[in-house]
């Protein structure tokens, strides 16, 4: 399971944790622009926006989870694994794997009202990247800090939801998370007056106010969760508290390893955190196995090139003897 946020402080900060029962040989890439990107079904781009995210890099290709361009519109995609459909969309429509999806939409949009046009004329088909990898089932998040778009793909065609919550997890479909957010208004962060009648009775803690915020790892329940922090989120205005705050929230919908077992008897845990910067670039991160957080610039050198920029990610430091 995974969840995915947009948060605006100063800017808007996108990010999510990524939650797997494996590693997918992710690293932080920059695909800079004139990295030819070469595509299944439509001629080449060979010159586009630079993108900077989590991917993993097969046969040259970077194959990303989550990114976000040099003009700040980012695209995640998360796991949708009972409703994704591909073949999915117009059948005259532009052809696109649907890990094409990232590098097409980032590669040629400035805004999400953009990359939303182009979603209406997408047609996602069902071809592996390579014979023994699959197309993952997903659905995304995009977002340019203006407009927030949850882009579905299911057997009727591909739904596209404006996200006034600024959250994604997984299943089931996006209009179930909105109905059931409504059912936790009454959650607050200040503690409870008595409504019962009962005057001799009083809080006994701080954070009574959102008793029946949900606690577990569910799709449903991370999203509960990640909405209320973010909506009761008080941060200073500068990147260094916003992105501090970022990785707070994530932590709250975070996996332990032991926590969330598959069905194949493995740990579902928090590979990886992230939280991008609209106004920087700057792509930050930590690991489950590393604790600090890291980070890659995205400066104007990097943007410019033809070859993939790959940083493997950081492990945890050594301490520091005195
Ligand atoms: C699994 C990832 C989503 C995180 C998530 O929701 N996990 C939940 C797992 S579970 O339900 O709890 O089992 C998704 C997000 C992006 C996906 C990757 C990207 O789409 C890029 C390629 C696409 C290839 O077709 C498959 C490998 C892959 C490298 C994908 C592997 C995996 O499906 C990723 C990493």
């Amino acid at each position: 399971m995974c969840t995915s946020l947009i948060f605006t402080t100063d800017a808007p900060y996108f990010g999510r944790n990524l939650d797997l029962e494996y590693d997918f040989g992710q690293q932080v890439v920059i695909t800079p622009r004139r990295f030819p990107l070469t595509f299944k079904a439509v001629p080449p781009l060979e010159r586009h926006y630079a993108m900077i995210g989590m991917a993993t890099v097969a046969a040259g290709w970077p194959l990303y989870a989550e990114a976000m361009n040099e003009k700040g519109l980012y695209l995640a995609g998360l796991n949708f694994p009972h409703s994704a459909r591909y073949p999915c969309g117009r059948e005259d429509g532009l052809s696109l794997g649907p890990y094409e999806l990232i590098p097409w939409l980032l590669g040629t949009c400035e805004t999400a009202d953009q990359a939303v046009e182009q979603l209406r004329r997408i047609r996602l088909l069902d071809v592996p990247f390579l014979p023994d990898m699959p197309c993952a089932p997903l659905h995304w998040h995009l977002s340019d800090g203006k407009r927030t778009v949850v882009a579905e793909p299911m057997a009727e065609g591909l739904r596209l939801y404006e996200d006034p919550v600024g959250v994604l997890t997984n299943e089931p479909p996006f209009p179930f998370h909105q109905a059931n957010l409504s059912q936790y208004l009454g959650l607050s962060s200040a503690n409870p007056e008595d409504r019962m009648g009962a005057p001799e009775l009083k809080p006994f803690g701080q954070g009574m106010g959102a008793l029946g915020l949900p606690g577990d790892c569910s799709p449903a329940s991370r999203y509960v969760r990640a909405a209320f922090h973010k909506w009761n989120s008080v941060c200073g205005g500068n990147e260094g508290a916003s992105v501090s705050q970022f990785f707070h929230i994530l932590d709250t919908v975070a996996m332990v390893r032991g926590a969330v077992r598959t069905s194949e008897g493995k740990w579902d845990v928090t590979r990886y955190s992230c939280c991008i910067s609209a106004a920087t670039g700057a792509y930050y991160y930590k690991t489950y196995d590393g604790g600090t957080v890291s980070g890659v610039a995205f400066s104007r050198e990097r943007r410019e090139g033809s070859a993939l920029a790959c940083y493997p990610l950081e492990p945890m430091p050594e301490p520091r003897l005195l």
